[in-house]
């Protein structure tokens, strides 16, 4: 199990210093889609250039013109690209084939995708690396979550990893682990903390010890 961290509310050189204070606890440093809005691919060149032996995810929850976007966050440092479960199907079959291309790794997010155990046959079959459940900022703020949703593609997908991401805090951690996902994505749970060393390191115990 990895752990993710996913860093959306923050500038460049805020970016590195978060990911200065608790990289050895973290194994993926996402580059959120807020920050690719505000400061563009540089973000994620300059966090891969600064952290070489971190993987690095763009969070650019492609929806569209996947193979351009994906060669585009490719050259800039990804290791991992995001792309929207509610994408069309040849616009998914797009981004994994460009992927493939350029050694890079593909992440589904589930966000907004209602039948979760259909489509997430269907992703599997597609070949994409990781499958994410995901209760975005919207529906975190009305109570949801997503670990329904994880016991469900854990049941189902046969290929892809399993992901899971959306308020996850070191509280509700141990549940999140219980259901065994590959990767566990993290943002406010670990940036929005006074002591983010010591939570990550908290949260990389946990999970290494599964
Ligand atoms: O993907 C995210 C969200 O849609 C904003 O771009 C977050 O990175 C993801 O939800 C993880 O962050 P937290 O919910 O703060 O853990």
């Amino acid at each position: 199990m990895e752990l993710q961290l996913a860093l959306d509310l923050v500038n460049i050189p805020e970016a590195k210093e978060l990911v200065k204070e608790v990289q050895e606890y973290v194994d993926i440093v996402e580059i959120g889609t807020p920050v690719i809005i505000n400061e563009g691919l540089r973000a994620v060149k300059e966090i891969k250039e600064a952290f070489p032996h971190l993987k690095v995810l763009a969070d650019l929850k492609v929806m569209d013109a996947a193979a351009y976007e994906v060669m585009k966050a490719s050259e800039a440092g990804a290791d991992i690209v995001t792309i929207l479960g509610v994408a069309e199907d040849m616009t998914i079959k797009g981004a994994v084939e460009e992927a493939r291309k350029q050694n890079k790794k593909i992440l589904v997010d589930m966000i907004g995708v209602k039948d979760i155990e259909g489509r997430a046959k269907e992703l599997d079959a597609f070949g994409v690396d990781y499958i994410c459940v995901h209760t975005g900022y919207d529906l975190q703020a009305v109570g949801k979550n997503s670990f329904e949703d994880l016991a469900t593609i854990k049941r189902v997908v046969k290929n892809a990893k399993t992901a899971v991401a959306g308020g996850i805090k070191l509280e509700t951690l141990p549940e999140v682990i219980q259901a065994q996902p590959d990767l566990v994505i993290v943002g406010g749970g670990i940036t929005g903390q006074a002591d983010k060393k010591a939570v990550a390191a908290e949260m990389h115990r946990l999970i290494k010890q599964g």
